[in-house]
């Protein structure tokens, strides 16, 4: 059982190009299902630690995982029934069922097990389950203590985060190969529980990932405030906002945080925060090294100009909140320089437009279209590079569904962006520190707890 971070996501097409890959040079299907059944059963062994297992199978290649993990798991007197829905549909799936020596149960009247397996469906389900599949899959994991899933929970389509039935949740996802998208795009991923690999010797790879710890810019001996990073932060009508921005920078790393706004007396975070009124020159210092114009920025005419003037700077840019109001979508792919953008979903449609193609599939869109690094926020935060390299996040704390906490990612993301990372990596640094906060700052926190958590985080 292999962790998720920073390995590859295929897609249900993918994953089978890669298995047809692995058979072209030699290996075969029955190999490749040895390999998944046996690596599922080392696991559930593991997690099962002497209870009762039942398994239940379906007729395709996830049912074959079953079959060969049942059996493989009875050979090391563990003790595990086994109920099937259907026959099995392949020469390979007939394979695994042959190995099964036991009895298999009658779907309908299967008894529920402590420890619930279910190889039912997995990358291969095209269409809703028959309701007789469901109503048994929710009846034995309702009275199960410990849900496991092969490669991925009955009903979730592989690629989207659909779910196509009413899907139980699980306890723990056994991915075959590889991370699939839905195992990290919601609602789907809400009901994977934790997701682990189990390698089955095929080479993976491709553009889209699991974040994983970054590498985060460290100041050393030679360092100064400037080489650290200096990040401008542009305020408009709402000052709190840009406040939250500038410490979250500050916190996350920068050696120089410049406040740009028109109002005075109204400082509300740390002193080391610089604060000057705001004029377009203020932006072209070749010092920044990113700007942050968005948060709490306004839509009105001052707040255009402002964004006018970052666009004109020459400088790099995160493009946040109000300015994702404003902006042009398809203007941003005539701008020479690089930009950042962080939109949460409805940011996103107000840009981009609605669309039935998945999370993954319209950031990467957006990115290639704006020629930007988009950060499509959210419970299953996406990131995608305009050349269509994709990060995935796992879930982030419910608890950052909280007003400013998209302030202190921006002013995150500033902070990396302005120590040097390339647009990419400081993206995935910045919702990597964020994410670490919020799991830090625990329940019922505020966006300022939150920016302030940066500093213990940034480690
Ligand atoms: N790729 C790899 O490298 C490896 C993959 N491996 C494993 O194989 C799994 C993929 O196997 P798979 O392609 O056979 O698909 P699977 O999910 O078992 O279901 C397909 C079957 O169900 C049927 N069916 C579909 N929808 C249905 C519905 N709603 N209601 C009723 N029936 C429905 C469908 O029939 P049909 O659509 O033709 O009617 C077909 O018979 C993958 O998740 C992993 O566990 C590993 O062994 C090792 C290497
Ligand atoms: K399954």
């Amino acid at each position: 059982m292999i962790p998720s971070a920073g390995r590859p996501v295929l897609t249900a097409q993918a994953m089978r190009a890669a298995e047809a890959a692995a058979m072209a040079a030699g290996t075969t299907e029955i190999a490749l299902m040895r390999r998944a059944g046996e690596g599922i059963a080392q696991a559930i062994l593991r997690l099962a630690a002497g209870r009762p297992v039942l398994v239940l199978c379906g007729p395709g290649h996830n049912g074959g995982d079953g079959f060969v993990a049942a059996a493989a798991l009875r050979r090391q007197r563990q003790p595990v029934r086994v109920a099937a829905f259907g026959e099995p549909r392949s020469e390979t799936a007939r394979w695994a069922r042959s190995l099964w020596d036991g009895p298999v149960v009658s779907w309908d009247d299967v008894a529920p097990a402590p420890v619930l397996v279910d190889a039912i469906f997995g990358t291969g389900l095209s269409r809703a389950p028959d309701e007789r599949i469901m109503t048994v899959l929710r009846r034995c994991a309702d009275a199960a203590i410990l849900r496991i899933a092969v490669d991925l929970p009955s009903g979730i389509e592989s690629d989207a985060g659909r779910l196509l039935a009413d899907v139980p949740a699980f306890d723990v996802t056994l991915a075959t190969g590889a991370i699939k998208p839905s195992h990290l795009v919601q609602p789907a991923a809400r009901c994977v529980g934790q997701v682990r690999l189990i390698d089955i010797g095929i080479p993976i790879g491709g553009g889209a990932r699991v974040a994983s710890l970054p590498r985060l810019p460290h100041p050393d001996a030679s360092s100064h405030k400037y080489s650290r990073g200096m990040v401008a932060i542009v305020a408009g009508a709402m000052g709190g906002a840009a406040e939250l921005a500038a410490t979250a920078a500050l916190r996350a790393g920068a050696g120089y945080v410049l406040h740009l706004d028109d109002r005075t007396g109204v400082a509300l975070g740390p002193n080391a925060i610089v604060r000057r009124s705001y004029t377009p020159e203020s932006l072209t210092d070749n010092r920044i090294g990113a700007i942050v114009i968005g948060p709490g920025l306004g839509r009105d005419d001052t707040a255009r100009a402002r964004l006018g003037a970052a666009l004109g700077s020459g400088r790099p840019l995160v493009i946040d909140g109000d300015a994702l109001r404003l902006i042009e979508a398809m203007a941003l792919a005539d701008h020479i320089g690089v930009k950042i953008l962080t939109p949460h979903g409805g940011e996103f449609a107000h840009m981009f437009g609605d669309s039935d193609a998945s999370k993954p599939e319209r950031a990467r869109k957006a990115a290639a279209a704006t020629r930007s690094v988009v950060v499509f926020k959210g419970a299953d935060t996406v990131i995608a590079a305009p050349d269509g390299r994709t990060i995935f996040f796992p879930p982030a704390s419910p608890w950052l569904s909280t007003a400013g906490t998209g302030d202190v990612l921006a002013g995150t993301i500033g902070a990396m962006l302005a120590a040097g990372l390339d647009p990419l990596e400081a993206a995935e640094a910045g919702v990597w520190l964020h994410g670490e906060a919020a799991r830090r700052c625990g329940a019922a926190f505020i966006a300022d707890d939150l920016a302030d958590a940066l500093s213990a985080v940034r480690g």
